[in-house]
């Protein structure tokens, strides 16, 4: 198996529906997730970090709910994801809790990835999840996600995961074990690819559409997912889930397709930060903060002594120096009111003033990009 595996310290895996859900009986497949949820306890064991993104709601719940085979209306994938999201979820809770782990469920939508303000929410709660020793089990909210606003298929979603939470490796389990130079069924040379370096077009064009009734999106949606995860930093894998224990048999066997990035998680992260993002307001710091942030440290309201224009929490922020020149540029956790009611003030004092509990810094050095650094 490839060094990128050994080194992944926070892993994102996800699993399509066609692994969790027997297609003829339209059951859990409990013996293969008590089997995963082994290797995941396994990878925490080895101290690493492991998020799960999992697909299979709506394949349970049109079953329970007794709706025919074939495409479903919208509202009827929208009730069978309501009742199969808590099968899914007791099942992941029983599996963990028999390992001594807690399962944690995040129902997200298209906009708690990409609005600013409720993109710092969700980071920020799965953070403290695995800060907790949790595992999060993260899933769309079918139930109130329409069709102009949702994802549809969890393959992007969990890369949009990947790259939220600066991910080193996105795993999708699937029933095929790689990217194969055609859809291995409807092609008998079709070969599978060791390693995409490059999502060219050429490599578009391989990819077909799904295999199993169950799922949604085939490769199509898992060379969208490769291109969001490797423009991260997050390398991708797609691997065969048809075995039991399937990641303890990836790392032996190797057996499966790696989509590159080129840079780390971190340094893409900078990168978005410090270049692609447009700054909506500027705070101004005086020269110790500026001698802080340079070493490392994040930015706490103490060391502002202005806020610039208006903006809301989560919005990326120019950081000027006390001559006014761009030092930096950052994902502010405050909007531009309370920002601007905190300032020069102690972190201590932010619940007395706003009245409610923030957070201490006013830019995480995570969610900053120094112009120093190269941005
Ligand atoms: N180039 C390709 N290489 C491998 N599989 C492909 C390719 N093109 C289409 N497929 C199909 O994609 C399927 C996997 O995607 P999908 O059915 O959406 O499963 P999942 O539930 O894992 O998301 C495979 O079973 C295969 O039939
Ligand atoms: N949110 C949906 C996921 C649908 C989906 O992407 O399925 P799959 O292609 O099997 O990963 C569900 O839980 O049923």
């Amino acid at each position: 198996m490839r060094s990128e595996w050994a080194e992944a310290h926070r892993i994102v895996v996800k699993i399509g529906s066609a692994l969790l859900v027997d297609n003829t009986a339209g059951v859990l497949r409990a013996a293969w997730l008590d089997a995963l949820c082994d290797d995941i306890a396994d990878l925490r064991r080895q101290g690493k970090e492991v998020i799960l993104v999992s697909s299979g709601a709506i394949a349970l719940g049109r079953n329970v709910l007794k709706l025919p085979k074939g495409p479903l209306k919208l509202e009827d994938s929208q009730a069978s994801a309501a009742v199969g999201q808590i099968h899914l979820a007791h099942a992941y809770e029983s599996a963990f809790r028999a390992r001594g782990l807690a399962a944690a469920q995040v129902l997200v939508t298209l906009g708690d990835t990409e609005e600013r303000r409720r993109y710092l929410n969700a980071r920020s709660t799965i953070s403290t999840l695995l800060k907790l020793g949790a595992v999060p089990v993260v899933n769309e909210n079918d139930t109130v996600a329409t069709n102009e606003i949702r994802y549809g298929d969890n393959d992007r979603l969990a890369a949009r995961v990947a790259s939220m939470m600066s991910a080193d490796c996105l795993v999708l389990l699937s029933d095929v074990d790689g990217f194969y130079t055609a859809p291995p069924g409807s092609s008998s040379d079709a070969r599978r690819l060791d390693v995409v370096p490059e999502i060219t077009a050429e490599i578009e064009a391989m990819a077909g559409d799904v295999g199993s009734e169950l799922s949604r999106g085939g490769m199509v949606t898992k060379i969208e997912a490769a291109k969001i995860a490797v423009g991260a930093g997050t390398n991708m894998v797609i691997a065969s889930g048809k075995v039991l224990n399937p990641l303890q048999v990836l790392a032996s066997t190797g057996v499966c397709t790696w989509f590159l990035a080129h840079s780390d998680p971190v340094t893409a992260r900078k990168r978005w930060i410090g270049g692609t993002l447009e700054p909506r307001g500027a705070v101004i710091v005086d020269s110790g903060a500026a001698k802080a942030l340079a070493s490392g440290k994040s930015l706490l309201p103490a060391g502002v002594t202005e806020i610039v224009g208006q903006f809301e929490r989560g919005d990326a922020v120019a950081i000027r120096g006390p001559e006014g020149t761009e030092i930096g540029r950052g994902l502010i956790a405050y909007g531009h009111a309370d920002a601007a009611a905190i300032i020069g003030r102690k972190s201590g004092e932010i619940a007395d003033i706003l009245g409610y509990l923030g957070r201490p810094e006013l830019i995480h050095r995570d969610d900053m990009s120094l112009r120093k650094k190269g941005f």
